[in-house]
């Protein structure tokens, strides 16, 4: 999976000033490029030549809203689509220009309003659709800031200096300068807009397209080896060179990975449904289909007025509204089983919105987005929540999920393949799961092909007992050889997709578990490198809730997470749950944080045995839901010895949308209370961890985490417990302001090691890095299942 690169100060700088090297069209790319209507070469702001661009004269603003040069082309994006008239789409039927979707990105970046951004995404995907179809898929992932699907391992590897150069290099400006409009505007993509925008050029450059902006990208992700670096640099000028206002600035944030608008995936897909029922496609017969908007019925509607939240009494905005519905649900069902845009994108334009389950069913070697658990405080919310409904109890282990696909071949090597939590594609980190795979094969002739779900864990070889879900992170991530293998695990399996051709996701979990339970044994091999397979630890409600009591203190015992708790049998209507709510399905649910499936975690529960009070000293901009505000917040131990404050942890559980909100307000960007550079009273030691703006340091908020680890990035209580590494808090989340504590008061890096050793349960004076944990994996994880849900 792509990841999240900042373009930090320091790094805007990198690299030797330049003399000023002019924006030449020769260096143009001519497939990234068409219609040189609108191209300039470099001219002062007055007019006439000049050998260096002058410094930007406006201001920069915050959030910039959108610059003249695509308001002034097209009409505004946000209206409601019904009014919103293609006819005035000044690119009709050429090949999409970037600029089309820089300025949805620019109207999208200028509201929170979500009713505004729906009707932004439907219409530029509308547009798209019917204009220049091609253009969909790489739209989708350009508005979705990836490359390509979750499982494909792909990445741009572009470093800040490569950016830092190119910019250099195309705006004329100097390092100082860069660092200058970085201070003041905290963001590459702003950064950019400025340094271009007093940089003219005579010469006309073709208009950038969709297509091959994101031809370029994947170019950049493709370049490898000697002299990948100034490749990638090139291609990257090119593009510079030939974007224009709002262009620069969110090309600029898509290199960077942080495109700073509040369009999830849910809200793309949800868009894409709606454009497809207002605009299908010219290949598609909407004729007669209950799936498209006729021309008749969206005559009929009345517009909503601009900004209008109220629903207009209208049986025809109803009856598209219900098209809607059916859309969307359509259209992530498809996402959620085959996620893959260019998959769908092909789809839809071949088959439209009728024809897609058909077309992109589960498919053995195409990860589907997980069931998730919701979390519950109690044994006895779990029995309020599901009443007499029959479940199951099983252990929540600690390792690794793993979504296993598997095909027998006739000829040739059968297929395997291990997905992440995320859908990253894990098989070369588990040879020895994929070895077990194929002993799976070799004991059940009948087996042909199946998807299943587990978690892999670390284990003792010797006697199986569990072992850390640190122990499990110490294992290399990539290209693993099956002899290298260092840390046994065992597959714990819980659920099961699909089996030989039949996909199981309707049927009753009692249904899949009785299938998994009986076509996969248990398997120990005798080697000790090679994987074992085992079925998770369970206990049915039937046992009686004594017995479910017993099983839920073994797993507080054990090195288990806790308990996950689910549904047996789907829709019981039974005295309790009937007033209540409607049955819950104990159906596979992709991508759901079902109510079936409820997750009693030990540390929700009894948790680190004390709080932490610590201090918010910095924080990173928000994505996706949290686009406008700060998340993570960086916070810190307070050293009493050398006065200085040290960083432990970025936190972005516990918090509250309205908290957020005042948090913002309450550190005013570049006001007395938040800065680009740590300029306080106090020293904050950062270590690994660079925020993108600093907080003076104020309040103490009460933390609690899941534990406490060794960290690779975190200096906080460093030489304490392990001579090389600080301590970390492992899953923090926010309780509350703690009003009456001061800075002075917050915890202390001795408190810290203290929590370490009593966790331990010994006293521990040096570890090795077998308790290593990646910290940055787990934040990255807990913010994905965020913005999924929101
Ligand atoms: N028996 C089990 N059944 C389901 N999931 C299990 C089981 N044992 C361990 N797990 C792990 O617990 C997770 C269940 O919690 P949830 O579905 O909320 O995922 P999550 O968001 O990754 O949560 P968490 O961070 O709490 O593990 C699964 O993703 C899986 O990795």
């Amino acid at each position: 999976m792509l990841g999240h690169k900042h373009f930090t100060a320091s790094s805007t700088l990198a690299g030797p000033s330049k003399p000023v090297a002019r924006a030449s069209p020769e260096i143009i790319d001519v497939d990234l490029l068409e219609d040189p209507e609108h191209g300039e070469t470099a001219v002062s702001g007055s007019g006439k030549k000049s050998n260096r661009p002058v410094a930007p004269r406006t201001p920069v603003s915050d959030e910039p809203g959108l610059s003249k040069t695509e308001a002034a082309i097209y009409p505004p994006l946000d209206v409601d689509p019904v009014a919103y008239s293609l006819d005035k789409c000044p690119w009709q039927r050429k090949s999409a220009p970037y600029s089309f979707l820089a300025h949805g990105l620019a109207t999208l970046s200028s509201t929170k309003s979500r009713i505004a951004i729906m009707n932004v995404l439907t219409n530029t995907l509308r547009a798209i659709i019917k204009f220049h179809p091609i253009s969909l898929c790489p739209a989708l992932y350009l508005l979705s800031n990836t490359l390509a699907p979750p499982y494909t391992p792909i990445e741009l590897g572009l470093g800040p200096s490569i950016m830092s150069k190119a910019i250099q290099d195309v705006s004329g400006l100097t390092s100082a300068a860069l660092r200058r409009l970085y201070n003041s505007t905290g963001d590459p993509g702003d950064v950019a807009f400025e340094a271009k925008s007093n940089v003219r050029t005579l010469v006309p450059h073709p208009s950038l397209l969709i297509v091959g902006v994101y031809d370029s990208l994947l170019k950049i992700a493709q370049s490898k080896g000697t002299g990948a670096a100034k490749a990638k640099q090139s291609i990257v000028q090119k593009l510079l060179v030939s974007a224009k206002g709002e262009e620069t600035r969110y090309l600029v944030r898509t290199l960077g990975q942080n495109l700073r608008v509040g369009a999830v995936r849910t809200s793309i897909l949800t868009a894409l449904a709606r454009a497809m029922v207002l605009t299908p496609p010219a290949s598609i017969q909407s004729a007669g289909s209950a799936s498209y908007a006729s021309d008749a019925l969206l005559a009929e509607i009345k517009p909503l007025p601009a900004g209008s939240k109220k629903k207009m009494a209208d049986t025809a905005r109803d009856d598209l509204l219900e098209k809607f519905t059916r859309a969307e649900a359509v259209i992530k069902k498809a996402y959620v089983l085959h996620p893959n845009y260019d998959h769908i994108a092909a789809a839809l334009v071949d088959v439209g919105l009728d024809g897609l389950a058909e077309r992109l069913p589960l498919t053995v070697g195409i990860p589907l987005l997980p069931t998730l658990g919701s979390p519950v405080r109690s044994l006895d919310e779990v029995y309020d929540l599901l009443g007499s409904q029959p479940f199951s109890a099983e252990f929540k282990y600690d390792g690794q999920r793993a979504q296993i696909h598997a095909a027998r071949r006739s000829q040739g090597s059968n297929i395997v393949k291990i997905f992440s939590r995320h859908l990253e594609d894990m098989t070369d980190k588990y040879p020895d799961v994929s070895s077990l795979v194929q002993d799976i094969f070799a004991n059940s002739q009948e087996t042909e092909s199946f998807i299943l779900d587990a978690e892999i864990v670390a284990i003792d070889p010797v006697d199986g007992s569990l072992k850390s879900f640190q122990e499990l992170s110490n294992r290399a991530r990539r290209d693993v050889k099956l002899d290298d293998v260092k840390v046994s695990v065992s597959v714990f399996a819980f659920d099961l997709m699909y089996l030989n051709g039949e996909i199981l996701l309707e049927r009753p979990f009692r249904l899949r578990r009785s299938l998994l339970r009986t076509v996969f044994p248990p398997v120990v091999p005798d080697s000790t490198s090679a994987a074992q397979f085992q079925h998770v630890q369970s206990c049915e409600s039937a046992d009686g809730r004594e017995a479910v009591e017993q099983f839920w203190q073994e797993a507080v015992s054990s090195r288990s997470e806790g308990l996950m708790i689910k549904l047996l049998d789907s829709g019981l209507v039974t005295e309790d749950n009937k007033s209540r709510r409607k049955p819950l399905p104990a159906t596979y649910e992709p991508d759901k944080r079902t109510a079936a499936w409820l997750k009693l975690k030990k540390d929700y529960v009894t948790g680190l045995g004390d709080s932490l009070d610590l201090v918010p000293v910095g924080a990173w901009h928000g994505n996706g839901r949290k686009a406008q505000w700060w998340s993570p917040i960086l916070l810190a131990v307070w050293d009493p010895s050398t006065g200085k404050l040290v960083a432990v942890c970025k936190c972005m559980s516990g918090f509250s949308d309205a908290f957020y909100k005042e948090l913002k307000e309450r550190y005013l960007e570049d006001s007395e209370t938040c800065s680009r550079q740590p300029q306080w009273n106090y020293e904050v030691l950062t270590g690994g961890l660079k925020p993108q703006v600093y907080f003076k340091p104020q309040e103490v908020w009460e933390i609690r985490g899941a534990d406490i680890t060794i960290s690779p990035v975190s200096v906080a209580a460093l030489g304490m417990v392990s001579e090389a590494r600080g301590l970390s808090l492992r899953f923090p989340r926010f309780i509350r302001v703690h009003d009456d504590k001061a800075v002075e008061n917050a915890s202390t890096p001795e408190f810290l090691a203290n929590m370490y050793r009593s966790q331990q349960g010994k006293d521990r004076s040096g570890v090795d890095d077998g308790d290593l944990v990646d910290v940055d994996m787990q934040e990255s994880e807990a913010e994905d299942a965020y913005d999924s849900d929101g």
